[in-house]
């Protein structure tokens, strides 16, 4: 685990003394849109234009934030316009990296050991966090967007040429509910585990924790009368950026973050919308649960010195999901 520095790795774990033992995330720098035509983004921020073969996705299969972008590839049938590489999912002294173990698939674009590397090919004197998930762009050489956020909009209305375009992710009158929903869980969930996993003072601890869990309750209580987290027929981009999370929460946020008030299985509504979503067509393949503990248990030895990766919890994510009879909500 480190970072770059003027172009220099350094070996370094998150620095939470300036922060009164909170761990803050950085902001994400490589922010470029495509769009069908190469015209700007819904910013006004450039964009370079969509093209087949021409775009290469770096991620982690542990990573909540890359799994994201994984999903919007699968769901929009991107998986032959877009190429993949996945990283080892022990994260040591050199950061990410490739390896030959079970699930990976190597740089096959830049031949690089290493994912800072990668980093640098775009920029020699980058400095930050080296992180998942990357956009790489083979035309121009260098790193278009490495902010799932924004990777999963492209997905969704960046390839509409080579995209199955049935499937809309953000739909326009759904578009601000998405938002809202988008900033809440970001803030408390997402964001929230690793707030209070990373923390390294009881109090940086605690009020994520208690935040988490009220959101957590919060949503209980809407998807117990609600199909889905908008009021539409079909997942959205929402119920995707949640379902990262409560995929990885029993296994590793329960135990290693210490967010152990509740799991997803003692919550009966979230629990079978979180099942739903997995058994959704092409989602059970993006997950492994074997990347996604062993990173974090092995990976984060400040939290875990040991390494050893816990082998339960024991879920059948398969059983039936029992969602068909909750409305949609409109
Ligand atoms: N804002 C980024 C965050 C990505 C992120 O933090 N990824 C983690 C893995 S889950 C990472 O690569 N961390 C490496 C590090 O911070 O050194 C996004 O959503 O794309």
């Amino acid at each position: 685990m480190g970072l770059l520095v003027d172009g220099q790795w350094q070996d370094k774990w998150y620095d939470t003394d300036k922060t009164g033992g909170k761990f803050e995330r950085t902001t994400t720098t490589f922010r470029n849109w495509i769009t069908p035509d190469g015209a700007p983004g819904p910013d006004g921020r450039s964009a370079v234009q969509a093209e087949a073969g021409r775009y290469h996705l770096y991620v982690s299969l542990a990573c909540p934030w890359a799994h994201r972008t994984l999903i919007a590839r699968k769901l929009k049938k991107l998986e032959n316009v877009i190429s993949l590489s996945i990283v080892d999912d022990h994260m040591g002294e050199e950061g990410w990296v490739f390896s030959e173990r079970p699930g990976t698939i190597p740089d096959t674009v830049l031949g690089k050991r290493r994912l800072y590397e990668i980093y640098l090919e775009a920029e020699p004197r980058y400095t930050g966090r080296v992180t998942v998930p990357v956009l790489w762009d083979k035309k121009q050489g260098t790193i278009v967007n490495n902010e799932s956020a924004e990777l999963i909009r492209i997905f969704n209305t960046g390839f509409s040429a080579f995209a199955d375009n049935s499937v809309d992710l953000t739909p326009a009158e759904h578009r601000a509910a998405i938002d809202a929903i988008n900033e809440r869980v970001y803030h408390t969930v997402n964001n929230g585990v690793y707030k209070a996993g990373f923390a390294t003072t009881q109090e940086a601890y605690e009020e994520p924790f208690h935040a988490l869990f009220e959101t957590l309750d919060a949503l209980e209580d809407r998807l117990s009368s609600q199909r889905y987290l908008v009021a539409s027929h079909a997942p959205t981009e929402a119920d995707w950026r949640l379902f990262t999370t409560l995929i990885r929460f029993d296994p590793v946020y329960h135990g290693h973050f210490k967010c152990n008030r509740r799991r997803i299985a003692d919550y009966p509504a979230l629990f079978d919308y979180m099942r739903e979503l997995y058994q959704w067509p092409g989602v059970a393949e993006t997950v492994n649960f074997d990347h996604i503990k062993g990173h974090y248990y092995w990976s984060h030895k400040t939290i875990n010195p040991t390494g050893i990766v816990p082998l339960g919890p024991d879920q059948d994510l398969n059983r039936p999901h029992r969602r068909d009879s909750v409305p949609f909500g409109d």
